[in-house]
């Protein structure tokens, strides 16, 4: 649900004080992946009270000792949670965070120096775009992490970690296929941003980006807004539930008479040129309306990903592809689309996986990353969970650790760490 409300706050440009208020709990470790369109944010909170008198506040009740009797690390209790914002408004991000109880008490520290040493993860262009911005408004500090990296650690993440994550599109009935982690191993990753990339995962850090195309999620929405006036994304995709696409699509039928070409398969239904109706008709712009050109597009978009996505698929004999990026919207349409494309080029043979988490995989493959380098945070301590069985097929199930989902849309997760990490240690100070 908070991710549903955040989506909503994200059309509304005076909405980010309330957004600032509903979110006013505390976070220990946050990244942030800030792409060509969107940002997106992943953060662990316990919601527990910060103090801001000089004194080391009591530990939250979530803080205990790790059982094992390891007394150098903490384990934390709490939520993962996710946020998003256009990059266009980059102020109502900066304004969020400066919200934060991290930055909050940092504010109010009398070391002044104490904010200055905040870095969190951040992956995406722009960590190297606003790495100055940031360090001015807020005086954080920007610790780049790779961003196929990071694509890959969260899509592995999500896939070995998360219940109910990856799932089937097929006729308009979505299916949640649970992966063997131990027979995870090779995918075709497809992240639908801006632009699109296309990489080949063969195991955790080993990854190679075999392919990618300019025609992804910013083409779909910076052409639809030029040609249908759509002052905002979530109404673009609105817009073309209600169009038809043969109005501007050329149609295999309008050039053999209405017959199919049955020698190649071709059907006279099927598309033969994308936005081709037009060059035989005297309209102009105006005289189509929105919603058939919003469909229009987005199909085209879709399709010629999908098609992408097989023939890397094919080029290196992979069987599933899995899609992500913040283009597919969780959609009907998209997801269709993509799916009978794999599904018709491949005949069969490849299936298109689509994730909850679709847009957050870099985000959540740079949090993974505070595990590396000066190893003050452990890997995410995972909490077992009994599958719903309901919606769920099996690809292979296979016993393994996971994560809650808990209502709000949050993960629910244990972080496991150092008793030295340093953006906590920079809270306790105040
Ligand atoms: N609220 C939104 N505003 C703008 N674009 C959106 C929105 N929701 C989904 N999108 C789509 O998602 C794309 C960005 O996806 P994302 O995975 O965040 O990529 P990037 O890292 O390039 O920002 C946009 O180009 C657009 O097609
Ligand atoms: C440059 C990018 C990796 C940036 O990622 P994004 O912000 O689009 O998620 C991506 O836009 C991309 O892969 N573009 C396609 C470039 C190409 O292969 O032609």
């Amino acid at each position: 649900m908070e991710r549903k409300l955040i989506d909503e706050k994200l059309e509304n440009t005076d909405s980010s004080s309330e957004l600032i208020k509903q979110s006013a709990d505390e976070i220990s470790h946050l990244a942030i992946d800030i792409g060509g369109s969107l940002i997106k944010i992943v953060y662990f909170s316990t919601n527990s009270k910060c103090s801001t008198n000089d004194e080391a506040p009591t530990l939250p009740k979530e803080r205990q000792e790790v059982p094992n009797g390891d007394l150098n690390h903490h384990i934390l209790s709490g939520g993962l949670h996710f946020v998003k914002f256009e990059t266009s408004k980059i102020e109502d991000c900066i304004n969020f965070l400066s919200s934060k109880k991290l930055q909050q008490c940092g504010a109010q520290c009398h070391h002044s120096h104490a904010v200055d040493k905040i870095k969190i993860k951040a992956t995406g262009g722009g960590a190297f775009k606003f790495a100055d911005l940031f360090k001015e408004k807020l005086g954080i500090t920007l610790d780049k992490v790779e961003e196929m990296e990071s694509l890959v650690a969260g899509a592995n993440f999500l896939l070995k970690a998360v219940n109910h994550e990856a799932y089937t599109y097929i006729g308009g009935r979505k299916e949640y296929v649970q992966i063997d982690k131990n027979d995870l191993y090779p995918y075709l990753l497809v992240n639908i941003g801006s632009g699109v990339s296309m990489i080949k995962v063969d195991g955790d850090e080993k990854f190679q980006r075999v392919s990618g195309t300019s025609v992804g999620g910013g083409t779909f929405w910076g052409l639809g807004k030029l040609l249908t006036k759509c002052k905002s994304f979530d109404e673009l995709l609105e817009l073309s539930h209600q169009g038809n696409n043969r109005v501007i699509d050329m149609l295999v039928g309008d050039i053999y008479g209405g017959m199919d070409y049955a020698k190649i398969g071709l059907a006279s239904t099927a598309i033969a040129s994308s936005f081709g109706k037009p060059v035989s008709e005297n309209r102009e712009l105006e005289d189509y309306k929105p919603e058939d050109i919003a469909r229009s597009l987005l199909r085209m978009i879709s399709n010629n990903i999908g098609q992408i996505a097989y023939l890397n698929a094919l080029r290196f004999g992979l069987k599933r592809i899995i899609l992500g990026g913040f283009f597919i919207r969780d959609h009907a349409y998209t997801m269709d689309t993509i799916s009978v494309a794999v599904d018709f080029w491949s005949k069969g043979e490849a299936k298109a996986m689509f994730l909850r988490h679709e847009g957050f995989l870099g985000a959540l493959g740079a949090f993974m990353n505070y595990k590396d380098g000066n190893a003050d945070l452990m890997p995410l301590q995972l909490v077992e969970q009994t599958p719903k069985s309901s919606s769920c097929i099996v690809d292979r199930i296979h016993n393994s650790t996971r994560v809650h989902e808990n209502e709000s849309g949050a993960l629910d997760c244990r972080l496991r760490v150092s008793s030295s990490f340093k953006i906590y240690d920079e809270v306790k100070r105040c």
